[in-house]
C-alpha cells in the first residue's frame, strides 16, 4: 500500500509506521475553541470555523458522523480540555462508533498521546489534518517534495518532544534510558538526512521552475494567476477559462499544484492563466514556507484574480485571510493588477443578486469593480474576459508612429499586428498614429519601426 503521506517514513526500531487514515472513517470533528475571536482579533463565528473544518475532514473523504462545539477558557497542558469534557466525549465516541477525532486546534504530542489513550482513538490535529489533505492532492513533483518536507517537519517537532512516547511503542528498549535517547538521535539523525536530500532536490525543481519562467517570460504573455480561499472556484473558473480537465471537485485544496494554460482573450490575445494553491485560514507557518516557491508565480503574475465564494456565510473574513496572505507576500489588497472576482452568483436568491450587482458597478476612472460571475453556470465570464483584457491594455505600451503616404504595407501591418488607438492625416499626407503594442508582438514592431516614440506603460 502507498505511504499515507510521502513523507512518512518507518524510523529504525519502530515496529510499524502509523496507520494510514483511511477514507469513509468513522470521525468526530471537535472545534476546541479559546473565544470566538479568529488570530486577527477579528470576530469569526465559532460554528464557521467547525463547519470549515469538517470540511476539510469530508475534502479526503473521512466519514464526519459528528461534529463537536467546545469553549475552552483554560488549555489543560496534558489533555487541552477538562478532565470532565475529556469523559463525556469519550461516552459519546464509544455510543456513536467513532475511529477518528479531528481536535481543529494545535496539540502538542503528549496532549495528543493523551487524548488517544482516553479515548482509545485515533486523534489529529489541524496540521496533522491539513498534511493529510496536501499529501493526497500533490500532484506533480515539486509538489510531493513540498510535502514530503513539510511532514518531516511535523515529524521531527514531535519526536524531540514525545521521545517516551516512541520508546514505549518500541517496549524494552529503553529501560536505562540511555539507549532509547541513542534510538532518537538515530531517527533524528535519519530524519534530518532525508529532509537534506529533499531540499537538493526541490533545489533542482526551483530552479528549474525559474528557467520554465523565465522563458515564459521571453515569449512574454501577460500571466493571470488565479488566488483565494479553498473551495471559492478557482479550479472551476480555470475550466471554465482554458476549457481544460483539471481536478475540480466539491472538494479543499483540489490544487496543490500551479499549472498554467494557455487562454484566448476576446480580440484574440494570448495570455497564461495559471491556478495556485487555495489558501486557508491558520495555515501552519511551516507550511507557508514549504509553499514560498509555489507562490513566487502569483508574485510574478501581471494580473491577479482574486476569486471568492460570495455566497459562503463567511465570504468576508475568507476574503480578509486571502488579502493577508497576499500582503504577507508583498502584495497590496488595493493594487492594481488585482481583479475580484465574485463567485458562484448563481447560488444568491434575486435580492441579494440585485444588491452585489449594483456593487459591482465599475467604480471611478479605474472601471475597477468586482465581477459578478458563476464559474459553474459560465454567467458573466465574458465580463471577465473583457476585464484581463482591459486591465492587460492598460497596462501595455503605446507609441507614437509617424508614417510617410507610401508606406502602406507598414500601414498594414500595424492593423493587422498592433491595436490602432488613434489616426490623423496632416497637410503633407503623413499619418500620425497612436498604437498598442502586444508585450509578445514589441521587438518585431521595434524592429520594424525604430523611430516609434514611446508614451505610456510598462514597456
Ligand atoms: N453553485 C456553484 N458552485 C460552484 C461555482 N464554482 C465552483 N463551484 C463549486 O465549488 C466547489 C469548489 O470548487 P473548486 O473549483 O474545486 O474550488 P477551488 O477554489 O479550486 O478549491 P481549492 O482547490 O480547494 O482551492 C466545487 O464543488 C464546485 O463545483 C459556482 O459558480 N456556482
Amino acid at each position: 500500500m502507498e505511504p499515507r503521506i510521502p513523507g512518512e517514513i518507518r524510523l529504525q526500531g519502530q515496529a510499524e509506521p502509523e496507520a494510514a487514515i483511511a477514507a469513509e472513517t468513522r470521525t468526530l470533528v471537535i472545534g476546541p475553541y479559546p473565544t470566538k475571536r479568529d488570530a486577527h482579533g477579528e470576530p469569526r463565528p465559532a460554528l464557521a470555523r467547525l463547519e470549515e473544518a469538517v470540511g476539510l475532514a469530508a475534502a479526503i473523504e473521512l466519514d464526519v458522523a459528528d461534529k463537536l462545539l467546545v469553549t475552552v477558557q483554560q488549555i489543560r497542558p496534558s489533555t487541552f480540555l477538562g478532565k470532565g469534557r475529556v469523559e463525556e466525549i469519550g461516552g459519546r465516541i464509544e455510543a456513536d462508533g467513532i475511529r477518528l477525532v479531528v481536535m481543529d486546534c494545535a496539540l502538542s504530542p503528549v496532549q495528543q498521546r493523551n487524548l488517544e489513550k482516553a479515548w482509545g482513538v485515533k486523534v489529529i490535529d489541524r496540521t496533522g489534518l491539513i498534511l493529510e489533505i496536501f499529501g493526497r492532492r500533490a500532484s506533480t513533483r515539486e509538489g510531493t517534495l513540498q510535502v514530503e518536507h513539510a511532514h518531516l517537519a511535523y515529524q521531527r517537532s514531535r519526536l524531540v518532544r514525545s521521545w517516551t512516547h516512541l520508546e514505549r511503542q518500541r517496549g524494552g528498549f529503553g529501560f536505562l534510558g540511555g539507549p532509547g535517547e541513542t534510538q532518537i538521535e538515530a531517527d533524528r539523525r535519519m530524519i534530518q538526512e532525508r529532509m537534506t536530500r529533499i531540499e537538493r532536490d526541490l533545489e533542482t525543481v526551483t530552479r528549474t521552475r525559474g528557467l520554465h519562467r523565465r522563458s515564459r517570460r521571453r515569449v512574454p504573455y501577460p500571466i493571470v494567476a488565479l488566488v483565494g480561499y479553498t473551495n471559492a472556484g478557482k479550479s472551476t473558473l480555470f475550466n471554465r477559462l482554458t476549457r481544460a480537465e483539471v481536478l475540480a471537485e466539491n472538494m479543499l485544496f483540489a490544487t496543490l499544484d500551479p499549472t498554467a494554460r494557455a487562454i484566448k482573450l476576446p480580440h484574440g490575445e494570448t495570455a497564461i492563466l495559471s491556478d495556485t494553491v487555495g489558501f486557508i485560514s491558520d495555515l501552519p507557518t511551516m507550511l507557508i514556507a514549504a509553499f514560498r516557491a509555489t507562490l513566487e508565480d502569483v508574485i510574478e503574475a501581471d494580473i491577479l484574480l482574486h476569486v471568492r465564494d460570495i455566497a459562503h456565510e463567511d465570504a468576508e473574513a475568507q476574503g480578509a485571510d486571502v488579502a493577508q496572505v497576499l500582503s504577507e507576500l508583498g502584495i497590496e489588497p488595493d493594487a492594481d493588477r488585482i481583479i475580484e472576482v465574485w463567485n458562484k452568483a448563481d447560488l444568491l436568491d434575486d435580492a441579494e443578486r440585485e444588491r452585489l450587482m449594483n456593487l459591482s458597478r465599475p467604480n471611478g476612472a479605474k472601471g475597477a469593480g468586482p465581477v459578478l460571475l458563476s464559474a459553474l453556470t459560465g454567467e458573466g465570464i465574458d465580463r471577465l474576459m473583457s476585464r484581463i483584457e482591459a486591465r492587460i491594455a492598460a497596462a501595455r505600451t503605446s507609441f507614437a508612429v509617424i508614417l510617410e503616404p507610401a508606406q502602406g504595407a507598414e500601414l498594414h501591418w500595424l492593423y493587422e499586428n498592433a491595436e490602432v488607438l488613434d489616426r490623423r492625416e496632416d497637410a503633407e499626407g503623413a499619418m500620425h498614429l497612436v498604437v498598442r503594442v502586444a508585450p509578445e508582438k514589441e521587438p518585431r514592431f521595434l524592429n520594424r519601426f525604430g523611430a516609434a516614440r514611446r508614451l505610456k506603460g510598462s514597456g
